[in-house]
């Protein structure tokens, strides 16, 4: 089921997601499930699940080629839940950015151009991985949705 994407403006984009604490629970299956049909379907290579209302810590990084992002490298989407940025790099990196909660907008965003990050997988597996470039980018704008930050509203 694709859910509605909440669009800039609304409170939720603004407000704290809080730790999964219940693996098992299935609604928190359902909203994976749903959040992976609302990326295809919007032709994204992230999401966080307060844009879809959800205040939960699960975010998805799926970079892939796209009309939007021809140049993205092709990779597995990853579901992590309860992410923790362990690491990131002091070199910044300057690149485009957009925001399906941000309609017609791109920006040009400082990020790590290097991220160290552990989260857990939707069977509650602790995890580890170290992205650069794109992929990096892709988990820094997802984990500032789960702090109520949106992208454009950052200070470069
Ligand atoms: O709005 C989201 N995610 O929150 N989706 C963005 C993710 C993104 C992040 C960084 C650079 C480019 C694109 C998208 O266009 O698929
Ligand atoms: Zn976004």
């Amino acid at each position: 089921m694709t859910l509605r994407l909440r669009q800039i403006g609304d409170p939720i984009l603004t407000q704290v997601a809080e730790p999964v604490s219940h693996f098992r629970d299935p609604d928190l299956h359902r909203l994976i499930e749903s959040m992976l049909s609302t990326l295809k379907d919007s032709n994204g290579v992230g999401l966080a699940a307060p844009q879809v209302g959800s205040l939960l810590q699960v975010l998805i990084v799926a970079s892939r080629p796209n009309p939007r992002y021809p140049d993205a490298p092709q990779m597995q989407p990853l579901v992590m839940i309860n992410p923790q940025l362990l690491a990131a790099s002091s070199e910044q990196v300057l690149g485009w950015e957009g925001c399906l909660s941000v309609p017609d907008r791109r920006g040009l965003v400082a990020r790590s151009r290097e991220v160290e990050v552990e989260y857990y997988t939707p069977q509650g597996s602790r995890q580890r991985v170290v992205w650069q470039d794109f992929p990096a980018r892709i988990f820094q704008h997802e984990y500032d949705h789960l702090i109520g930050r949106v992208f454009l509203q950052r200070h470069p």
